[in-house]
């Protein structure tokens, strides 16, 4: 790759959004710090507390992510709805919900099955919605027998509706939750871009265990010049447990490492993620808040957790996010992703430097924002916040 034009073409195949001014020759500057870990997955997995529970959540969200990519693939307009909020919601979302749901609940059989999740049944159940819920059937069913294992059973419709209202939990301080987003950024997965599947375990309303699938993240950096990458794969799954640190394997299982947020502590070297969609999260304020801060680079735009993913192996060094007035944050929008980011080093926060709190039922509730980043570039960017957000509230 010789060109910028030619990198960003790269990078946009593979749903990375760009910001105008980035070059090829400037790159977008991270320090790796990566720690190759040599030890097969199952051994890494069993020693771990959590390990049951690890991996059930790794082999529900690698089938569910399977279910998405072979509809991103295909995807049809009449796979794609629009919800009562007038966001949109696909088969792939309901599909990942219900194969993920039934996943769980038989591969723990002997614990209490609690799901919170983001997807309901409602419209599915209407007479306008059962030619969908085929479709969905199906997919779960071609999914389950992708797997190359006779043990499961084929799903029925009702059975597919049930698994998807087994989300309907509503968490809270008490007790184990799991927490899904069947697919993280539908309109990043609906324009072919980035997505994730995200599924967090929560107890006693606390976050112990994340699991991120990225179907289209390269397994290669995403922050570095690219034109050094022997590799173009894309699909990677990252996965942490509270005290056990951070890991990233490929969606296919080939490679496991365990992954660490940069070590960056100058901001004039850092870059930062923002949600691709301005809808989601002001652009104008991060910018505002890179620029206080003498962040060099241009934003990368990518959507979904992916972002958290994408941090806690050090492609870049702060993930903003600032929603508009009006927008409740829900628990699945971060649960995964902001263990595997502070299992990797890094902290996550509300924009006053508060740790997330997990234990109020769905909704999060964050004054004004959500900032990450490691612990060296935390005290300069809450203050870069603060005074963006006076600027801001004087200016109105
Ligand atoms: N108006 C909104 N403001 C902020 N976030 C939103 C809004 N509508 C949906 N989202 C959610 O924001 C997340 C995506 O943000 P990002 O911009 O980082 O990709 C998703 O969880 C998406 O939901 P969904 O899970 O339905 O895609
Ligand atoms: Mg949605
Ligand atoms: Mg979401
Ligand atoms: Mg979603």
């Amino acid at each position: 790759m010789g060109t910028a034009t030619t990198t960003r073409q790269w990078l946009r195949g593979r749903g990375i959004g760009v910001g105008s001014e980035w070059r090829l020759n400037k790159g977008i500057s991270v320090s790796r710090r990566r720690c190759w870990c040599s030890s097969p997955l199952t051994l890494v997995v069993s020693s771990m507390p959590y390990h049951k529970e690890l991996a059930a959540a790794n082999k529900a969200a690698t089938l569910a992510a399977r279910l998405c990519q072979k509809v991103q693939k295909a995807l049809l307009q009449s796979d794609v709805h629009s919800k009562s909020d007038k966001s949109p919601v696909t088969v792939a979302d309901y599909g990942s919900q219900a194969l993920v749901s039934y996943i769980l609940e038989r591969e723990l059989p002997s614990e209490p099955f609690s799901l919170v999740a983001e997807e309901d049944s409602g419209d599915l159940r209407k007479e306008s919605g059962q030619d969908t819920l085929k479709r969905i059937t199906e997919l779960v069913n071609d999914t389950l027998a992708s797997e190359g294992s006779n043990s499961f059973s084929t799903l029925t419709t009702d059975e597919v509706l049930r698994a998807i209202d087994n989300g309907k939990s509503e968490g809270g301080s008490v007790g184990r939750h799991w927490v899904l987003d069947p697919i993280d950024g539908t309109k990043g997965f609906v324009r072919g871009d980035q997505y994730a599947i995200a599924l967090g375990l929560l107890h006693e309303g606390k976050v112990v265990l994340g699991v991120l699938a990225c179907p289209n993240l390269p397994l290669a950096s995403i922050g570095h010049n690219q034109q050094h990458s022997s590799s173009n794969e894309v699909g990677c799954l990252f996965f942490a447990t509270v005290g056990d640190g951070a890991y990233m394997q490929a969606l296919n299982g080939s490679t496991q490492t365990r992954v660490h947020v940069t070590a960056i502590d100058n901001p004039e070297e850092a870059s930062f993620f923002e949600s691709f969609e301005a809808a989601h999260s002001s652009h104008d304020l991060s910018s505002s808040i890179a620029e206080k801060l003498g962040v060099k680079a241009p934003p990368v735009r990518i959507d979904s957790q992916a972002k958290y993913g994408a941090l806690s192996r050090g492609d870049g060094a702060i993930y903003l996010r600032f929603p508009h007035k009006g927008y409740r944050e829900k628990i699945w929008d971060h649960a995964a992703g902001s263990i595997v980011v502070s299992e990797a080093g890094g902290i996550v926060s509300d924009a006053a430097g508060n740790p997330l709190d997990f234990s109020k039922g769905k909704f999060l509730d964050v004054a004004s924002g959500i900032i990450v980043t490691n612990q060296k570039l935390m005290p300069s960017l809450l203050k870069a916040v603060k005074e963006a957000l006076n600027e801001k509230a004087s200016s109105l």
